[in-house]
């Protein structure tokens, strides 16, 4: 609520230019008012999956203290639990299984992204840190997301504790998003950097991170079940915070406690999609040509309990909730959002301006041919379970403002060296979309918001933006097409209305995707 309140003072330092005084500085407090309402919401999202509560839920002792209950499962408890974790939320889920099993945990080891302690640190989360005696030792890697010697270190620390398990012990491993750069320890002869390379050029084409996924589990020792298998004979239960549409454990962080079920086939064909094959390195082609034939056998997980503990779902019937509070008819539109961002942004725009048919039927609005239009991007948008149906007849009943809320993450496929994110990214292409519908009647905002805090490498989690935000780029000369083509939406908000529009929560400790707010209130 705190940062929500930011909201009213930060628009007011904005620069106003002399077009917004003519004509709109009801508009201007409108928008204030919906923005503040948009970071609620966000807030509500994140706070609902927060590390230390969603562990407190998974997890309990039974009253002797000796068993350890895992949804339907118990674990007899004697001083030999171990935990590991990788990835941007296991701080805090680390911290609250370190307090729930005192004296019983022996020892764990951590990866997490460089910089999140100290920033957890600063924010005062002290929820979010380990104690200062704690048996849990801390490895900082993988800058802006990608593998480093760092990130190895703390792989090969996480492989020997896995390594020096027996039959008596149970090991925890604590698994969220970012987890995959976070565990890099490739299948010699491939090396840190040649991984690295081949990671940053699959994302770069606009991999999927399915297919990012497969590639990584093709060439680790740890990814794709590896860490199951060095555990064994230990009993394993991983508890995964979802940060992929679907929730899909054997993708998720690359499902090291999964055994994983592609081939060198599956590994083969998606590098011919995005046309890497060529260019392997030999020692890539080399780890490819032995994996059918791997001589430790196929990696086995009957030793293993992977359990999704939080997930976008979670986070978003939580806004959901806050929106309806707030008067809003709210409507959930999924929580598997994927496909290009630019398709993604239409759907978006296009929707806002059928909903203004819908919400205000006195006034022209959308033809039968632009509802058709709609459909048809969410047909090729594929989402799967897509409520567009409940969100338009709740529009067509009148009663009043609504809230869309969605989560996921659409794909961007980066062209220009400018900085952004996906969440920017797509507010802006909303922005520019939302310009060519005329939409007088009713108020829209639009915001999309990382979970994690943290949209790509940039220091904002994301951005909001409403109709008026072509007229409010072109009084500060800032041409939206020209930053769109350079992949540059964190320069373009950052300019605009000094910074106004971006989404700052500093980093949150969770990571469950993005979240995407589309209010539509009848003027
Ligand atoms: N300049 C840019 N403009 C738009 N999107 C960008 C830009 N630079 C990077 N991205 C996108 O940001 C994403 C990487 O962001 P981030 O580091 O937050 O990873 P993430 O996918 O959220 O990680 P994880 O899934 O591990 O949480 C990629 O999808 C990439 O396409
Ligand atoms: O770490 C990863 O692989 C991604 O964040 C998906 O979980």
């Amino acid at each position: 609520m705190a940062a929500a309140l930011q909201v009213l003072p930060r628009l007011a330092r904005a620069p106003l230019h002399p077009l917004l005084w003519r004509g709109s500085v009801a508009r201007l407090a409108s928008s204030m008012a919906l923005a503040e309402q948009a970071w609620q919401l966000f807030e509500s999202a994140v706070g609902a999956v927060l590390p230390g509560p969603m562990l407190h839920r998974a997890l309990s002792l039974d009253p002797s203290g000796r068993q350890l209950k895992v949804r339907d499962r118990s674990f007899q408890l004697r001083q030999n639990v171990y935990l590991v974790g990788f990835g941007k939320a296991v701080m805090g889920m680390a911290a609250a299984a370190e307090e729930l099993l005192g004296q019983h945990l022996v020892q764990g080891v951590i990866s997490i992204p460089k910089g999140i302690r100290a920033a957890m640190e600063r924010a005062g989360k002290q929820e979010m840190l380990l104690k200062p005696h704690s048996r849990v030792q801390v490895f900082e890697g993988a800058e802006d997301n990608l593998p480093d010697r760092d990130a190895l270190r703390a792989a090969l620390a996480i492989r020997q504790l896995a390594e020096g398990l027996t039959a008596d012990d149970l090991l925890l491993v604590l698994i969220s998003g970012g987890g995959s750069a976070l565990l890099p320890a490739p299948i010699p002869p491939v090396t840190l950097e040649e991984k690295q390379t081949l990671t940053r050029l699959l994302a770069a084409h606009g991999a999927t991170i399915q297919e990012l996924n497969t590639i990584r589990k093709a060439l680790s020792q740890l990814k794709g079940g590896g860490l199951a298998q060095a555990a064994y004979p230990a009993q394993v239960v991983s508890l995964i915070l979802s940060d992929v549409v679907g929730d899909p454990v054997e993708v998720i962080a690359s499902g090291p406690t999964v055994a994983s079920s592609h081939s060198v086939q599956d590994c083969l064909h998606i590098l011919n999609r995005y046309g890497l094959r060529a260019a392997l390195p030999r020692s890539v082609k080399t780890v490819l040509s032995r994996a059918d034939s791997d001589p430790h056998g196929p990696r086995t997980c009957g030793h293993v309990l992977n359990v999704i503990i939080g997930s976008n779902v979670l986070a978003l019937a939580e806004a959901q909730r806050q929106a309806e509070a707030l008067g809003y008819q709210a409507v959930v539109l999924s929580a598997a959002m994927q496909g290009d961002v630019k398709s993604m942004a239409q759907f978006y725009g296009l929707l806002a301006h059928v909903a203004r048919t819908r919400l205000t039927p006195s006034t022209a609005g959308a033809s039968v041919e632009e509802d058709a239009q709609l459909h048809e991007l969410a047909a090729e948008l594929q989402i799967p379970d897509l409520q567009l149906e409940e969100a338009l007849e709740t529009m067509a009943q009148g009663r009043g403002p609504v809230c869309l809320l969605a989560g996921g993450e659409p794909t961007v496929q980066l062209q220009g060296s400018g900085r952004g994110g996906r969440n920017q990214e797509l507010a802006l292409r909303v922005g520019a979309e939302l310009r060519r519908w005329p939409l007088g009647q009713i108020d829209v905002l639009f915001l999309s918001g990382g979970t994690d805090g943290q949209d790509g490498p940039t220091e904002a989690a994301g951005a909001w933006v409403t109709p008026e935000l072509a007229s409010q780029a072109a009084a500060e000369g800032l041409d939206m097409a020209t930053f769109l083509a350079h992949n540059d939406s964190h320069t373009f908000f950052c300019r605009l209305q000094g910074g106004a529009h971006l989404l700052h929560t500093g980093m949150t400790g969770t990571n469950v995707m993005d979240t995407h707010l589309l209010f539509l209130r009848p003027r």
